[in-house]
């Protein structure tokens, strides 16, 4: 998908609302466990409840990998779900890789073209050569690390190196790097008071914004300085959603939260165009 098809899906639909599919078996309605595949079971559920809400889903890959390859399966079929019945909504396979060049490119091989992804989490510590074979894909694109939303975040992201925030050496030298229009950055929402410095090095780019909801990041103090002229925000939201009820009626009470979140934007997309 191109950024300007995904730009027109928001105005669309009057969202950037990203809904995580971080799927628990221990956390689903007990009844989906009859099911010959729960974790698709419940992953399809949900997208048939919240598609209409949101632009975007986003599989957390541990979630599936934790199940071995029963769970690598379940992906696949997510993913496929999703290409087939709702080409228009963006996907992105929260898997955080990078490595050593030829070790990228596999990964970036399993996850744009075996399973059909749009986009790819990256970690961005081994630098531009373990970042570039992901960019080399066309109409997909890369979404690197720049300032976490955990506690973490504050080890190493926001020390000085040679005078400057490291998250700041990272953005600015990762627009330097071949196909560099095909990156977008993680910038967690519970980091509201960053984002004015980080739109000032990436002004267009978009930001997918995890750690509203659970993590107690806030949706307007994240717009009022993360939003750009074409949106540039997918504000994701896993745990807050998904497991909004763990009885029979679990997709209604996930959309539910979803339209709660995408009435926000709404407004916020109304006022921001006054
Ligand atoms: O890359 C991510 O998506 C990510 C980066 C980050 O800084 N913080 C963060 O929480 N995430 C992911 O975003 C999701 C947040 O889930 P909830 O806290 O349940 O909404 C999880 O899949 C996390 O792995």
């Amino acid at each position: 998908m191109t950024t300007t098809q995904l730009i027109s899906e928001i105005k669309k639909k009057r969202s950037f609302l990203c809904i995580g599919l971080d799927v628990d078996l221990n956390k689903i309605p007990q009844h989906l466990l009859k099911e010959e595949d729960p974790i698709f079971a419940f992953n399809k559920a949900i997208i048939d409840a919240t598609h209409h809400l949101c632009v975007a889903y986003k599989p957390n890959t541990a979630f599936y990998e934790a199940y071995g390859l029963k769970g690598w399966k379940s992906l696949e079929k997510t993913i496929k779900y999703l290409n087939e019945k709702h080409p228009e909504i963006f996907t992105i396979a929260d898997a955080k890789r990078g490595d050593i060049g030829n070790t990228s490119s596999m990964y970036a091989k399993a996850f744009f073209e075996d399973l059909g992804f749009d986009s790819v989490t990256v970690a961005p510590y081994m630098g531009k050569d373990s970042i570039e074979p992901f960019l080399a894909f066309e109409n997909k694109h890369t979404i690197m690390l720049a300032l976490t939303s955990n506690e973490g975040a504050f080890d190493f992201q926001t020390k000085l190196v040679e005078g400057k925030e490291l998250y700041k050496q990272v953005l600015e030298t990762s627009k330097t790097w071949k196909n560099s229009k095909n990156l977008m950055y993680v910038v967690g929402a519970t980091k509201a008071e960053y984002f004015a410095a980080i739109r000032s090095i990436v002004p267009d780019s978009f930001l997918l914004v995890p750690g509203v909801g659970a993590q107690g990041g806030n949706l307007q103090d994240v717009c009022k300085y993360g939003m750009n002229k074409d949106v540039g925000l997918l504000i994701n939201s896993s745990r807050g959603i998904i497991y909004a009820s763990n009885q029979e009626d679990f997709a209604e009470a996930a959309a539910e939260k979803a339209k709660e979140l995408q009435m926000q934007m709404e407004i916020i997309l109304s006022l921001q165009s006054q």
